[in-house]
């Protein structure tokens, strides 16, 4: 009798589409609002806005039109540090509360440890192995430890003849195309084309000449920037994990992934000839030095945990999250220290008098700190101060509260909702970083504070810019160097005009679009 009642009312819903609209709306609008009476964190009077305790479409909305690390920001100092913004997330912005969220896992730390939260989950196109997307703490502690050294100062300093091949190009680029009265160039572009450059050098062995043409062939660049703004448009959206499985978010971007591998590996539009695997086992035989090389060699230890992975997508997941961190991430910091380097002539001859006192062009030994003497404490707090007053990423690096739950000041996170920080809402912090937070000051990072302590430990241990513990950004090394070369080689060589100013724009990235420039030669004393 039910199940009859039940067939004839689905007959007519399904007659009458209008009517099944009104039905889907109306039954959505129920399960909101009981997940809303009975959430915990409205028991707790947790603040916020009402849209966004009532639906992710909030933050969704706020995401697709670009200003939702400003927006996320703006919420922080209306309603304090712990804010509800969506049905099951609250975010936190007090850096005091950073390492109860991001700590170390191990063994005896389940009941209490944060796990990537689901929605990372979203950026998982096959079964290998990805630094970015892992959430299982096991499976990523394998990751770091067969790959993270990878990325070491130590490694990367073994290439830096690949980061000088590109730098040279750069120069060689900008001199051809752009040095020339009264031109204006696309300086965020152009800082693009060096870090591809130098990806594509340090896996590959190989130049891809995008400063030497002076353009993105095949729109590679343009299909990072796609990959990771649609990721980043589906990341606050949970339905996307619903309607879509590994498989088809795969073949959604398969066409630029493809594009992006063979790119990278020097065969740009013939690809389709060539299978990947051949590329791949020629490229690694040639060069067992450079990283394409060593993301092969690791797979056959991640099969174990991995079995239905295989070893030539493994090693393009691996080629994959150093574009998307190198290509996808890095250029926007380089732009923002470039911007404010500008904006502040004091600064600016302060870093030129540290250049001109080195020797020759700067080296990685001139600045790395293990086993190293730093010549160029300036420019490094330039770049510090640059990636914490516009941290790229940009989004709430979300975790699961653990099985015990958790205390976030006055309030008690039940086990398996979503807790965040922004790196926006925490860099900014007065109470932590001081009245001036939102001030560009590279001084914060230099010298020792009242108590004695190194100002820079201060930071490090308050910023979110790269993450935090166990999931920390593996790169940060590599986007230091990246930058280092660039911005000296830039600042030491030639007088940029600035006619326009990057625009600010959030995708999973905060991007810094367009900044367009005058170049010329500069006239250097002596
Ligand atoms: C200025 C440049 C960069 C910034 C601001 C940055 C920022 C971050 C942040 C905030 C995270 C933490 C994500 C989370 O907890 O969910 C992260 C993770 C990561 N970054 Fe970076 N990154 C940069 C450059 C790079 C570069 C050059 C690489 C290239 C290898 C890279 C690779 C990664 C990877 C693989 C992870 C995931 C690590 C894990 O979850 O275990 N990043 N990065």
């Amino acid at each position: 009798m039910l199940l009859e009642n039940l067939s004839s009312i689905l007959a007519i819903l399904w007659q009458n589409k209008l009517l099944l609209s009104l039905a889907l709306i109306v039954y959505l609008l129920l399960k909101q609002t009981y997940q809303f009476l009975n959430s915990p964190f409205r028991a707790q009077r947790i603040p916020g806005p009402f849209l966004a305790s009532f639906t992710n479409l909030y933050r969704s909305y706020r995401t697709m039109t670009g200003t939702w690390h400003r927006d996320i920001m703006q919420l922080h100092l209306k309603y304090g540090p712990v804010v509800w913004i969506a049905p099951d997330e609250v975010s936190c912005s007090d850096p005091y509360l950073r390492n109860v969220i991001y700590g170390f896992a191990n063994d005896k730390r389940e009941e209490t440890f944060f796990k990537k939260a689901p929605l990372y989950e979203t950026g998982s196109v096959n079964e290998d192995f990805s630094f970015l997307f892992e959430r299982e703490p096991e499976k990523a502690r394998l990751g770091k430890r067969l790959m993270s050294h990878f990325y070491s100062e130590t490694a990367l300093s073994g290439l830096e003849k690949n980061f000088d091949q590109a730098v040279d190009e750069f120069v060689q680029g900008i001199e051809k195309h752009v040095i020339q009265p009264g031109k204006v160039c696309n300086f965020t572009h152009w800082v693009e084309y060096y870090i591809w450059d130098v990806t594509a050098q340090i896996a590959c062995n190989n130049s891809n000449g995008f400063c030497l043409a002076g353009e993105d062939h095949f729109g590679t660049l343009w299909g990072i920037k796609l990959i990771l703004s649609v990721v980043g448009w589906l990341l606050p959206t949970p339905q996307a994990l619903m309607i879509t499985t590994r498989w088809i978010r795969r073949m959604l971007l398969v066409y630029w992934l493809d594009q992006l591998f063979y790119t990278g590996m020097g065969i740009g539009e013939k690809k389709w000839k060539v299978p990947l695997e051949e590329r791949i086992d020629e490229v690694r035989t040639e060069n067992p030095d450079h990283l394409l090389a060593k993301f092969h060699s690791a797979q056959a230890s991640m099969r174990d945990h991995y079995p239905l992975g295989d070893t030539v997508q493994g090693t393009t997941v691996q080629y994959f999250n150093l574009m998307a961190g190198a290509v996808g991430v890095t250029p926007h910091t380089t732009i923002t220290a470039i911007h404010n380097l500008l904006k502040d002539p004091t600064a600016l001859s302060t870093v030129r008098a540290e250049l001109a006192a080195l020797p020759k062009a700067v080296t990685f030994a001139d600045f790395i700190h293990y086993g190293g003497s730093n010549k160029i404490p300036y420019l490094e707090a330039v770049i510090n101060e640059a990636t914490r007053i516009c941290p790229a990423v940009g989004f709430s690096l979300s975790r699961t509260s653990p099985p015990a739950g958790c205390q976030l000041n006055q309030f008690f996170i039940p086990p398996g909702y979503t807790v965040g920080m922004s790196a926006w809402a925490v860099n900014y912090d007065k109470g932590y970083f001081g009245a001036d937070a939102a001030e560009f000051k590279p001084e914060r990072w230099l010298g020792v504070d009242e108590h004695g302590r190194k100002r820079a430990s201060k930071m490090e241990a308050g910023w979110l810019s790269f993450g935090a513990g166990g999931r920390v950004c593996i790169g940060r090394h590599l986007a230091m160097f990246l930058m280092v070369k660039l911005v000296a080689t830039v600042v030491a060589r030639w007088e940029l005009e600035e006619v326009e100013a990057p625009k600010e724009r959030f995708a999973m990235v905060v991007e810094m679009q367009g900044m367009m420039v005058k170049i010329k030669e500069r006239a250097v004393e002596g």
